[in-house]
């Protein structure tokens, strides 16, 4: 859970690739006998030149051979060398997107939802494919380009040291112009960063509303509100690439002027008689691969700059550390579960629970009835251990939640709410969730969730496929399978917070008295349908205002006060 907390700070650029360093190397490796085997061209054509100048066809002959066979060697480190940088990219990216996910899915309930969800999917899918075009390939490309720098500029000191100072002059300028240019593709970028999720987050909001768009004819409205949207990213991509653009085009611009005048230099050179015509095309030949280079390293390099807004939201992602509750003993429920003077607000000043006293008991059956919004579900999400903000105590036994390792809670107990999530499955693997039951396991628990009654029309019975989140199925049978992947699972505890408002009257009956009789189960039931019958069977009715437990009792008790209970069944 704490994973990220203790692990060694090593920058997030460089820790990408920390499960990757032997393709790192190997990869650099290849990039110099590649840079090296491209210095060395210039000097066969200056051979080449020299011998055809002398007209020695023996020389010629050998000299043909020679280079055929070094181009073709070259051509199969070339081809391996691209091949491995793309192997290295493919494990880089699946490694990012996997630490990501898993971070993602690391957080708490709270710290879960302070994120929209569109964030996470575009994190995983805009910003990592951000990263590789703006990450990965261009920094393969800065080291082959200063690879190839090195080598040249070695064989040009050499051959001319007057005309590489004339280069070097010439480059400090290329160097000067992109790096401004960086610090406002930094900004564009992480705009463009935001410009994304936003997208994501709107088209997931379309698609969710769909049936309402639909049932509405909400068709002319979604679709101007798409094409804002679309219009807006667009834009923000445009103003990012404007300036790549700019970027590009003076870095070359400056590269072929440099160039050109190199050229101008060694011809000079040869009219003088200090060099031959084999030196000049050498020369040419050497310019192009000492300024292209750093042309490379100059146009990718704000590149590189411009996506450490993406990778610190990123790390952010993977680095992710629970703060809320730091207890490490396992949760217990053997006799009890205590609230004591327990309060809680979501926002400051906006409390939504206060000074809440209860005891449920191991085995009992308690129903929590009052207005909506008066914190029922706040309640037993508290009592989960959903939130840590709270004042007061939560205790498992003898043991307060703040000290539990709260993710064991779940072992204890089993929440079903109103909206049931379904994977995209069969039934039984929606039931069993992937763990292995006996028959009798699962049977009984189809049985007592009321799946039995509706499998039989089931096309494939057990094997049928749900669709995506259960679209093939009521909202009833939804409910159903919830109750019996609740109930399989064993855990003590229950909470069904609306957990049967979907079902129809005598299902949803049938089914609560089922759980009421099971004498093993602690039953908290959040209910709006208010029967007496099956009110009667609970041990006790936990009556709320206001954020307020306004009364306890059995249903006759409270019947018989006449107050707030009674007021509230009677309206
Ligand atoms: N995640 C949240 N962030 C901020 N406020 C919230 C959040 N969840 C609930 N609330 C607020 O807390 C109050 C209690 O909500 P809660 O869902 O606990 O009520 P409830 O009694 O279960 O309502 P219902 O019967 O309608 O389900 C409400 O005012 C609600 O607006």
């Amino acid at each position: 859970m704490k994973r990220g907390a203790n692990k060694k700070r090593v920058n997030y650029y460089v820790r990408i690739f920390q499960h990757n360093r032997l393709l790192l190397l190997i990869n650099i490796l290849f990039a110099i006998i590649i840079s090296a085997g491209q210095a060395v061209i210039a000097l066969l054509l200056k051979n080449i030149i020299d011998i055809t100048v002398s007209g020695d066809m023996n020389r010629f002959t050998k000299a043909l051979i020679f280079n055929l066979v070094y181009m073709a060697a070259f051509a199969l480190f070339c081809y391996l060398g691209s091949l491995l940088s793309r192997i290295l990219i493919r494990n880089v990216i699946r490694n990012l997107r996997n630490s990501i996910f898993t971070g993602i899915l690391r957080r708490n309930y709270q710290d879960f939802y302070t994120v929209n969800s569109a964030d996470y999917i575009s994190v995983l899918t805009n910003d990592i494919k951000t990263v590789e075009e703006n990450y990965i390939h261009p920094l393969s490309g800065i080291i082959e380009s200063i690879l190839s720098f090195l080598f040249t500029f070695v064989l040009l000191i050499v051959i001319s040291p007057i005309i590489t100072i004339f280069l070097f002059v010439s480059l400090i300028l290329m160097v000067l112009i992109p790096g401004l240019i960086g610090q406002k593709l930094q900004v564009k970028q992480e705009i463009l960063s935001g410009g994304y999720s936003t997208f994501t987050s709107k088209i997931k909001d379309i698609f969710s509303g769909f049936e309402v768009i639909r049932s509405f004819h909400l068709f002319r409205y979604t679709k101007k509100q798409f094409d804002a949207e679309n219009d807006t990213l667009a834009t923000k991509k445009y103003k990012a690439d404007r300036l790549f653009v700019l970027n590009e085009t003076v870095s070359q611009f400056l590269a072929v002027f440099s160039q050109i005048l190199t050229i101008f230099i060694a011809a000079y050179l040869v009219i003088k008689g200090d060099i031959t015509m084999g030196t000049l095309i050498a020369i040419t030949q050497l310019a192009g691969s000492f300024v292209m280079p750093l042309v490379n390293v100059m146009q990718n390099f704000p590149k590189l700059q411009s996506v450490a807004p993406i990778l610190k939201r990123m790390e952010q992602f993977d680095d992710y550390a629970d703060q809320s509750f730091q207890g490490n003993v396992e949760p217990k429920f053997n006799q009890s579960i205590k609230m004591k003077d327990l309060s809680f607000a979501y926002k400051e000043e906006q409390t939504v629970l206060e000074h809440i006293n209860l005891e449920f008991m191991r085995g009992k059956k308690y129903a929590i009835v009052g207005e909506s919004g008066c914190g029922k579900t706040t309640l037993v999400k508290l009592l989960m251990g959903y939130y840590s903000g709270f004042e007061g105590d939560i205790i498992y036994d003898d043991i307060s939640i703040k000290d539990c390792e709260v993710g064991k809670i779940s072992k204890l107990a089993s929440i079903i709410h109103q909206n049931v999530y379904m994977f995209d499955r069969s039934i039984k693997d929606n039931i069993c969730l992937f763990n292995e039951y006996s028959e009798e396991e699962l049977e009984k628990a189809l049985k007592n969730s009321g799946v039995d009654k509706f499998l039989p029309a089931m096309q494939q019975k057990l094997d049928t496929m749900v669709g995506e989140n259960g679209a093939n199925l009521s909202g009833g049978q939804r409910q159903r399978i919830a109750i019996a992947r609740a109930l399989i699972k064993g855990a003590p505890l229950l909470i069904l917070d609306e957990g049967t408002a979907a079902l129809d009257q005598q299902t949803s009956h049938d089914i609560e008295r089922k759980l009421l009789n099971n004498k093993e189960l602690t039953l908290i039931t959040i209910t709006h349908k208010l029967n007496e019958e099956l009110l009667n069977k609970y041990d006790q009715i936990i009556y709320m205002d206001n954020g307020k437990v306004i009364e306890c009792g059995n249903y006759s008790e409270l019947y018989a006060a006449q107050k707030g209970f009674y007021q509230f069944c009677s309206a």
